[in-house]
C-alpha cells in the first residue's frame, strides 16, 4: 500500500484536471439520465450501444488495477479514483473540500444517484462522506486512517443541496479524534465522531494537501 510518486508541475496537475473533469461531469450526468429517463425501450437499447462503443474506445489503452493515490513533489495530492474526491470517478459525488480556519468544510449537492430513503441522502452516503471529512481534516500532518466512526443521524438529510464540515477535537500521540456534520438549509441532519490513526508505517510521510482531490 504505497502512495506514488507523479513528477509533474502544478500548471500540469491543473491541466489534466481540466481535461477529466468535465469528461468525470458527463458521466455523472449519464448516471442521472438513466435513473430518471422515461424513453422507449426500443430507445434505451440504442443508447446502451452508443454507450459500450464509448466504454470500447477508453478500454483501448488503460493502466493496469486502480489509479492509485499520487503526490507531486509540491506534496499537492492527486486521488483521482477516489470514492469520495476522485476527479476521474464519476461515482464520487463532486465533492470540493477546502480548509478552514478550525478545519474543513466541503458544500455540495446530492442528486438522484444518492437516494436511500424516498428523496433522501442513503444513510451510507452521509456515513462516506464524514469518513473522508473528518479523515481529512485529522490528515493535516499526515495521511490518517478510519480506526472508530460512529454516524448520529438526527433527522432525514433531503437531497439537494447540502454543506459538511468537520475538525480535530483532541491528539494522542498518533491518534486524532474528529467530529463533523452534514447540515441542509435547516441545519445538521447527522453528526459524526471518531478516531484516526496514523499508521507507524506512515509518521515520516509528508502531509499532503488532499483538499482540491
Ligand atoms: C486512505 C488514504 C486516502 C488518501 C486520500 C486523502 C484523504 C484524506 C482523508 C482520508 C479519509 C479516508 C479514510 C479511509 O477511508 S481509511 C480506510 C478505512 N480504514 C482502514 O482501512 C484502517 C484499517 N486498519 C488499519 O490499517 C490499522 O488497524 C490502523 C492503522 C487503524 C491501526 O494500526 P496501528 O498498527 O497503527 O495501530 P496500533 O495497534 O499501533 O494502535 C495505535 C493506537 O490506536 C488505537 N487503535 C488501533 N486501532 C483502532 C481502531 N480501529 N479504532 C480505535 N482505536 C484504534 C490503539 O488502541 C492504540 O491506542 P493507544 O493504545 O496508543 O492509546
Amino acid at each position: 500500500m504505497e502512495f506514488i510518486l507523479e513528477d509533474i508541475s502544478e500548471a500540469e496537475v491543473a491541466r489534466r484536471r481540466g481535461v477529466y473533469t468535465p469528461l468525470t461531469d458527463t458521466v455523472r450526468d449519464l448516471v442521472d439520465a438513466v435513473i430518471r429517463t422515461e424513453v422507449s425501450e426500443d430507445a434505451l437499447d440504442d443508447a446502451r450501444r452508443r454507450i459500450a462503443e464509448v466504454v470500447a474506445d477508453l478500454r483501448s489503452k488503460q493502466m493496469d488495477g486502480p489509479y492509485g493515490v499520487r503526490h507531486t513533489r509540491q506534496n499537492t495530492g492527486m486521488a483521482w479514483g477516489n470514492a469520495v474526491i476522485g476527479v476521474r470517478n464519476a461515482l464520487a459525488p463532486p465533492l470540493d473540500v477546502v480548509h478552514v480556519d478550525d478545519g474543513v468544510r466541503s458544500d455540495f449537492t446530492l442528486g438522484a444517484a444518492y437516494e436511500g430513503p424516498p428523496g433522501c441522502v442513503h444513510g451510507g452516503v452521509c456515513a462516506m462522506l464524514l469518513d473522508h471529512l473528518l479523515g481529512n481534516a485529522a490528515s493535516t500532518e499526515g495521511p490518517c486512517y478510519t480506526g472508530t466512526i460512529t454516524i448520529r443521524y438526527l433527522r432525514p438529510t433531503r437531497l439537494g443541496a447540502l454543506s459538511a464540515r468537520a475538525w480535530v477535537t483532541e491528539r494522542t500521540g498518533r491518534k486524532l479524534y474528529a467530529k463533523g456534520t452534514i447540515s441542509d438549509a435547516e441545519g445538521v441532519t447527522c453528526e459524526a465522531e471518531g478516531v484516526f490513526i496514523v499508521p507507524r508505517s506512515a509518521v515520516d510521510t509528508p502531509a499532503v494537501r488532499w483538499s482540491q482531490g
